[in-house]
């Protein structure tokens, strides 16, 4: 059992942790059909990229500001409730703007519940704002200016999501400029569905604090003992992996390989409902398949805090908590 240790998640897509029965009432509530996504209190969908078109559509039925601020204090109250003491959320203002709710009701609506959980449970959340790969370098680089200008305090990391295979990493170094000379944390999604070179990719192109997944750099030695080189933080979401098929099952998943490598990992949930998961039960996969020791498991939730984008003074109060 972990139930007892405290949690820490770095990487989790906020439309991705909507529960099916709140998503079932929004649809109800703004009139819209979502049978082909939802059936049975699950999302449906069969490979990666019908996954992102699930997630979207999903996204479509969470509209306004109260919408968003339902969505992420549920989230984060369901942390709180397995001792998660830090959350950072992935989220996307250009959704916001595509849904005509606009980036910063999507931001303000996203604090509130942030605002509102902390109120309740004393859980620090931060957030990163992320391009979409599949929307194209110009988007990405919007998405950047705008984390870049927000002066939101909670706004403190940059990432890169969506379909991976869509172009290179290169196509969107100049995103990485801008939130970088912004001060923002860089991480970005690679090594997911796309093999280690993507990884290696990412560690050229933007020299990123932490890799979302990186997982697929262990089949490249060299590329894993780089990463334990640099020291870079792996995000690593074992669940996300093995629903979306990145490997097999759980024996052949490498967070315990690239561990004793070396590499500095972290456990996530990505995207929980969508991959019939939770951060209790990647917690729990760790101990229970992975094997790891109370004392493995803590040292991986040091690591996140370690790595997590929030001020000096946040990070020692958390390390405190730990
Ligand atoms: N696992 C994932 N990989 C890339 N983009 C995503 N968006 C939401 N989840 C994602
Ligand atoms: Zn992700």
């Amino acid at each position: 059992m972990t139930s007892h240790l405290k949690k820490v998640e770095l990487h989790c897509h906020l439309e991705g942790a909507a529960p099916p029965v709140l998503t079932e009432a929004q649809a109800r509530k703004y009139g819209v059909d979502i049978s082909g996504e939802l059936r049975d209190g699950a999302y449906v969908w069969h490979d990666f990229a019908s996954f992102l078109e699930c997630y979207d559509k999903v996204s479509e039925v969470y509209r306004t500001e109260e919408d968003y601020a339902l969505l992420t204090e549920t989230y984060l109250d369901e942390l709180a409730g397995i001792d998660t003491i830090y959350s950072e959320l992935i989220v996307s203002p250009d959704h916001g703007k595509r849904i005509g709710l606009g980036a910063d009701a999507y931001i303000s609506g996203v604090c509130e519940g942030i605002r509102r959980a902390k109120a309740k449970s004393g859980i620090e959340a931060r957030l990163i704002v992320t391009g979409e790969r599949h929307f194209g370098p110009e988007s990405v680089i919007g998405a950047a200016e705008y984390a870049a200008r927000a002066g939101n305090p909670l706004i403190t990391g940059f990432n890169l999501a969506g379909e991976e295979r869509m172009g290179r990493v290169a196509d969107y170094i100049r995103a990485f400029d801008i939130a970088r000379d912004a001060g923002l944390g860089l991480t970005i999604h690679a090594g997911e569905v796309c093999g280690a070179f993507s990884v290696a990719d990412a560690l050229d192109a933007v020299r990123p604090a932490r890799i979302g997944h990186g997982v697929r750099a262990i089949e490249d030695l060299d590329l894993v003992k780089r990463l334990a080189d640099l020291g870079t933080v792996l995000e690593v979401c074992p669940g996300s992996n093995i629903a979306l098929r990145v490997f097999p099952d759980f024996t052949s998943h490498p967070l315990r390989r690239l561990k004793e490598a070396g590499v500095r990992v972290t456990i996530s949930s990505d995207d929980p409902p969508f991959f019939h998961t939770s951060l209790e039960r990647e917690y729990e996969l760790a101990a229970v398949v992975f094997g790891f020791t109370d004392a493995e498991i803590n040292a991986m939730t040091r690591t996140a805090i370690e790595a997590a984008f929030v001020d000096e003074e946040t990070r020692q109060a958390l390390l405190a908590r730990l």
